[in-house]
């Protein structure tokens, strides 16, 4: 590639994976989280609109259920969505993080930079979605939003017996802490080593960047971007859509 072809990080084209192939075990039984609705339509789809509802993401890899590929394409077909954007559709794994490494395999080369988006995350809006690809522009090699915890945690050590309390062995200065969500957006070159080079299982992407040793900045988060875990979430989920709905005078 000469000098002139190679894309600038503005220039750079922005793919997003949703890793959706998690069964949902702390929601209860049912289907798979990520087909399940939310004011009748599938989380999934609300997660794939808000990604794509960002200027800057031409193409959606979506990690279906390893059986639910086809499922998952058909849902794609059925739900509006922009034009502007392309969709892939992939099986997943037995983790997020093998999901979110099928979801790299698949994607075309011309994407050099690659959100992360739980499908569980349905909410998120379009200016956390944006703040986060304007901070890789801007040269993060990969980039998390966060929000300052409102609860104080405690670190425990394991308890004597099963049912017993467990030990409070430190209190972390609450002011430095910070709950993730996603979209997290990488570099993609820089995300593909990372999932090549850490084999341990982890809960987020951004910390295998962290475990290259390679800087992770945290950008505001929101949150309406919450992740559906348990039941309670789903609630809070239904109520931020009613608002939504009363705001836009529907
Ligand atoms: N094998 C897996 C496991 C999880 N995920 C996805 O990773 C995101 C975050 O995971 P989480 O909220 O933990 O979802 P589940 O694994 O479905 O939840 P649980 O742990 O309660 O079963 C979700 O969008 C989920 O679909 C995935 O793609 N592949
Ligand atoms: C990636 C993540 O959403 C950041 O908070 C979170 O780590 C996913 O965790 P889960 O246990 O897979 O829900």
């Amino acid at each position: 590639m000469s000098d002139e072809s190679r894309s600038t990080p503005a220039q750079t084209s922005v793919a997003a994976v949703i890793p959706a192939a998690g069964r949902g075990v702390r929601l209860g039984p049912g289907a798979p989280k990520a087909l399940r609705a939310l004011s009748g339509t599938p989380m999934l789809i609300h997660a794939v609109r808000a990604l794509a509802a960002s200027r800057h993401v031409a193409l959606v890899v979506v990690v279906a259920p390893p059986d639910g590929a086809a499922e998952v394409k058909s849902l794609l077909d059925a739900h509006a969505l922009p034009d502007r954007t392309d969709f892939l559709v992939v099986p997943g794994g037995e983790s997020r993080q093998e999901s979110v490494r099928l979801g790299l395999e698949a994607l075309p080369p011309q994407y050099g930079i690659v959100l992360v988006h739980d499908a569980a995350r349905p909410l998120v809006p379009v200016d956390t979605v944006d703040a986060v690809v304007e901070a890789v522009r801007d040269g993060a090699p990969a980039v998390v939003p966060a929000l300052p915890l409102a609860d104080t945690v405690k670190e425990v050590a394991p308890a004597a017996e099963a049912g017993e309390p467990e030990p409070v062995v430190a209190t972390p200065e609450r002011s430095r802490l910070r709950a993730v969500q996603t979209p997290q957006g990488f570099d993609r070159a820089t995300l593909v080593r990372a999932h090549e080079s850490v084999t341990e299982n982890v809960t987020d992407d951004a910390s295998m960047v962290e475990q290259l040793g390679l800087p992770v900045v945290a950008v505001p988060g929101h949150e309406e971007a919450f992740k559906v875990t348990r039941p309670l979430d789903l609630v809070l989920a239904e109520a931020v859509l009613a608002r939504r709905r009363l705001n836009d005078g529907f």
